[in-house]
């Protein structure tokens, strides 16, 4: 395994769909694994199928949440994968490890200070006021740290198998639509209502949330300190409803709470960079600030900061949710019946004019909000490659 980041290898880009190779050697396990990503890819490819043919993703979505039969099959298919393939091999532990030194720098080592001060500062100097006299400004927002108020209260979209459970720092609430642990609660996120936010100290919401029922039908707003998306966004056949799971998080979260986005995409770096911005646009339309830009071989991986309580979405004028694309997105049925066949069908060059017809965004820089480069800001981190479920 290639612990670089591919970017800075200058690693020829492939195709994506050319991620699961090569193989070198069919190993049973190899095998099985592959098995496995098959039955996790096809659904997300029948639920794509099903969008392109019927449309309404509302009807598609109900039809989906009773068929109990598939779910179950899917759950137990990622839980294998992160049993029996994922914890052997490593693959696919990074992004949990990603988000768990994300959280720990932001929360605990200062990060969100440094943050916060930065935004004062830059306030500050729009508003015309000179350096000199900032140094003599009490920062006066600042919150005081997670360190003092206890654990970290982290919500795990799409947790599957739990996989934050582990650690210590964190209070962890998974949830999913058909969970593949018993600690997970059952719990469709599309359709989980929010409630007033709970007006009592840290240590009565942490009463709160160990003593959840389930299934988990709604919760008060303003309840996490992070939320996680890790490979969810993509399960979904619509951008709409990726949008509204980022406003649901943006609603769960405290004022400069993190919201962590993992997503699949085994090309090279920049080939959906265009794609990666305008996933920013939508998102910090919902006030969030990036925070967090890394790309791994298989995926991109984005933290976002809340910045305010209120959302800044002005939906008439822009149209945000679209702006949440996937390449499959645009892909045709037959072209998702050949997704496993290695040939490329769509030229990098035509991918791109797809997604700038698609969408002309407003000119916001690329580069990350905390300034630091695209590759891992985490010190000692280094990437792992998860070939298994990419451009399912
Ligand atoms: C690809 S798996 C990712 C599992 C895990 N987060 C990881 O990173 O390995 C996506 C998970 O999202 C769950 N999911 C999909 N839609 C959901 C929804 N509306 N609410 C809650 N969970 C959902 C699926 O059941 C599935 O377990």
């Amino acid at each position: 395994m290639d612990p670089t980041n591919n970017a800075e290898t200058g690693e020829t880009e492939s195709s994506p769909e050319l991620s699961y190779m090569p193989i070198p050697r069919e190993t049973p396990c190899k095998k099985e694994q592959e098995k496995l990503s098959g039955v996790v890819k096809n659904v997300h490819r029948k639920l794509r199928r099903k969008y392109r043919e019927v449309g309404d993703f509302d009807k598609i979505w109900r039809e989906h949440c009773e068929d109990e039969q598939t779910l179950s099959e899917y759950a137990l298919a990622m839980k294998n994968l992160a049993d029996n393939h994922w914890a052997k091999n490593c693959e696919g532990e990074g992004r949990i490890e990603w988000c768990r030194s994300v959280c720990q720098e932001y929360f605990l080592d200062g990060g969100m200070k440094r943050m916060l001060e930065k935004d004062e500062k830059s306030a500050r100097l729009a508003m015309g006021l000179t350096a000199a006299s900032l140094s003599t400004q009490p920062y006066s927002t600042i919150p005081s740290s997670i360190s003092q108020l206890g654990k970290m209260r982290l919500l795990d979209v799409g947790s599957c198998f739990n996989p934050f459970l582990k650690f210590d720092e964190f209070l962890t609430v998974g949830i999913d639509i058909v969970p593949a642990v018993e600690s997970v609660y059952k719990c469709d996120f599309l359709n989980l209502q929010l409630q007033q936010p709970l007006q009592l100290a840290d240590d009565a919401i942490e009463a709160f949330l160990r003593h959840l029922h389930n299934p988990i039908d709604a919760l008060p707003a303003q309840l996490f300190h992070v939320v996680v998306f890790s490979l969810l966004l993509s399960y979904f056949p619509s951008p709409y409803q990726r949008w509204i799971c980022c406003k649901k998080a943006h609603e769960l979260l405290e004022l400069h709470g993190l919201l962590l986005i993992i997503t699949p995409d085994s090309s090279h770096q920049n080939r959906h960079a265009l794609m990666m911005r305008s996933w920013r646009v939508a998102v910090e339309s919902l006030g969030f600030k990036r925070y967090k830009y890394i790309k791994f071989s298989h995926m991109h991986l984005i933290a976002f900061r809340k910045v305010s309580l209120a959302t800044t979405s002005d939906l008439v004028s822009r149209n945000y949710p679209e702006m949440l694309y996937i390449p499959q997105d645009f892909h045709s049925n037959e072209e998702e019946d050949y997704a496993d066949v290695p040939v490329q069908a769509r030229s990098e060059f035509e991918d791109d004019q797809l997604a700038w017809s698609f969408t002309e965004l407003p000119d916001t820089p690329y580069d990350s909000d905390s300034g630091e480069s695209q590759s891992s800001s985490v010190p000692g981190f280094h990437e792992l490659e998860d070939p298994i479920l990419l451009q399912s």
